[in-house]
């Protein structure tokens, strides 16, 4: 279902004269002309509050917005997504991430599948088995407990367990520690490993497709350290899956009984509610695993029922759209104020880079409006010490989010106090800076007063909730989730595909054979990469190869490289 090309709605006209009514007004100047404008640019979605009230927008920009969404037929596209409708286009299939939490005894049927059924069977399991790895009745080849939980996994398969897991460390409450691997970089498998005892070490493999480059080298790596401590016999006691691919999990020695199934509709970065959450539920517990996913169920209600202005994750997307295609905005910062939450930038990276960095449309004409917005971001207080002087007084425009919570997850004194007043104060000093006159009446020497003035008017909005647990943590990232949704569908792209990716990975299984076979003219190396290639070659000590490069001695070592600037 292709929407209507938003620039040619009679709403985005009004926001053209929105823009231009806007441009040059400070926030200063909107709250004095505003009173009540923060309560009244603020709502709530199950235990989350937003304050919007520092952006660029009066209720008219607001009321634009959503005039916008609703003229494109943002509502459609919403109930096509949670009915199952094949809303990922190019891959032909549905995007039902939504389905992965819905209650037990909530319906749907897609083409004639009992969804729910199926997502709950695999639920089902999944509490079971984590049940007896926690109470230590699953027990590795020599009787011994599980101690570690390895994940293998790369993108969706890692991030998410990974950033829940970190967040929900305080959860962790079965003594088992939880390692995440991801890079085929050898270090990060050798990390994970150091000091590990592979007779109480469990790997979880988490792949989808089971195919994947990293995954694969990392779990085969994982393998060989493992048989080589206890033999080929241990491999089914100390290895299990996610994976739609069960054949190839059992070509890989795990019994199909620990294959833990995903639906083709589960996005690989949407998937951490279902079994790609396997590590973390060994973690936490089936229950808080649960309580994860009412979390996320309770947003998809309020993004599903609630009407645009006071829908949250309708309200952030267009505002993201707002500064993207309005006021050319490149990137969005996220700063929570909780340590916890330190891989939610990175995890959120991948949601909505991988998802919205597209340029053609559904029907495959070119986008004419900038897509997806950059995402990065560091946890406050780090971030205030490191790159928010580029916020406060650089020339470029942020837009910035802030999330935090009310409740310390450890009471040590006055630090929680200290860590939101942190909060707060960044808030402040974005939205209203402080002026040159402001700076001259505290006696500032003329020559630094311009050096001293920090502009504000920095758009931003403020996510708050009461405590970040199991259930708020799915909250939040159902929002993003969503949000995501919400531009991906305005800007009528296809979200759930990844074809630049996919490009990337074809290509370095075709280059693999040109740097590592003994042949000198393996694979298909072109200019592009042939002098790479050949310097690559030549510091492994191995024939120069296809890569040949000028001046450069086959067979040589790292010495003769020197003078490429090759250290
Ligand atoms: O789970 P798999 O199949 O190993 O895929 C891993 C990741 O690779 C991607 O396809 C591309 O990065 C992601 O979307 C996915 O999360």
């Amino acid at each position: 279902m292709a929407l209507r090309d938003i620039t040619a709605l009679p709403a985005w006209e009004s926001l053209r004269a929105q823009h231009a009514d806007l441009t040059g007004r400070h926030l200063r100047e909107l709250f004095a002309a505003d009173p009540g404008r923060a309560e009244r640019m603020s709502l709530t979605a199950g235990d989350l509050y937003l304050d919007y009230s520092k952006h660029w927008v009066t209720a008219e920009t607001v009321e634009c917005l959503v005039r916008l969404a609703e003229e494109a037929g943002l509502r459609k596209r919403i109930d096509a997504m949670f009915n199952g409708d094949r809303v990922n286009l190019t891959e032909d299939r549905p995007a039902l991430h939504v389905a992965l939490r819905l209650p037990a005894g909530a319906e749907l049927v897609v083409d004639g599948q009992d969804v729910v059924g199926d997502v709950h069977a695999v639920l089902r399991r999944m509490g079971d088995f984590t049940g007896r790895v926690r109470t230590k009745q699953w027990r590795g080849a020599t009787g011994e407990p599980v101690a570690t939980v390895v994940n293998i996994g790369i993108g969706g398969s890692d991030l998410g367990p990974a950033m829940a897991y970190e967040a929900l460390r305080d959860y962790a409450d079965a003594g088992i520690d939880v390692q995440f691997v991801s890079n085929v970089d050898p270090a990060d498998l050798r990390n994970a490993l150091a000091g590990l005892d592979p007779a109480a070490t469990l790997f979880v493999i988490s792949s989808k497709s089971f195919d994947t480059l990293e995954t694969v080298a990392n779990a085969t790596a994982a393998r060989k350290w493992l048989t080589n401590a206890l033999g080929e016999a241990a491999v089914s006691r100390h290895f299990v899956a996610a994976s739609t691919n069960v054949a190839k999990a059992e070509r890989f020695g795990i019994d199909p009984a620990n294959v833990f199934g995903i639906w083709s509709w589960a996005g690989g970065r949407l998937s951490f509610c279902g079994s790609v959450g396997l590590s973390l539920m060994t973690a936490i517990g089936a229950e808080r695993f649960h309580e994860l996913l009412n979390g996320f169920h309770t947003i998809d209600e309020h993004f599903r029922t609630a009407p645009f202005r006071q829908n949250m994750p309708v309200l952030m997307g267009l505002l993201g759209i707002w500064y993207t295609n309005f006021f050319d905005a490149q990137t969005r910062a996220i700063l929570p104020y909780s340590r916890r939450l330190h891989r939610l930038p990175a995890y959120l990276q991948q949601l909505m880079m991988e998802s919205n960095g597209k340029s053609v449309r559904g029907d495959g004409t070119p986008v004419r409006l900038n897509t997806g917005e950059v995402f990065w971001g560091e946890p406050g207080t780090n971030g205030q010490h490191a790159f928010f002087q580029l916020l406060h007084q650089g020339t470029r425009t942020i837009p910035a989010d802030f999330i935090g919570f009310a409740e310390p997850y450890a009471d040590l004194g006055n630090m929680h106090d200290l860590l939101f007043a942190n909060m707060l104060a960044q808030v402040w000093t974005l939205a209203f800076g402080k002026s040159a006159e402001e700076n001259s009446e505290e006696g500032v020497p003329a020559a630094l007063v311009p050096h001293k003035v920090v502009p504000g008017n920095r758009p931003l909005s403020v996510i708050l909730a009461p405590r970040l647990t199991p259930s708020t943590l799915g909250q939040l990232v159902a929002l993003y989730e969503h949000v995501m949704f919400v531009q991906g569908a305005l800007w009528d792209i296809d979200s759930f595909d990844q074809w630049g990716v996919e490009l990337g990975k074809e290509k370095a299984l075709d280059l693999l054979p040109a740097l590592t076979s003994e042949a000198s003219h393996a694979g298909h190396v072109d200019e592009v990469v042939r002098a790479l290639v050949g310097v690559y070659r030549l510091l492994r000590g191995r024939a120069s190869g296809p890569g040949e490069v000028p001046g450069v001695r086959a067979g040589s070592t790292a010495a003769s490289c020197r003078g490429f600037g090759v250290r």
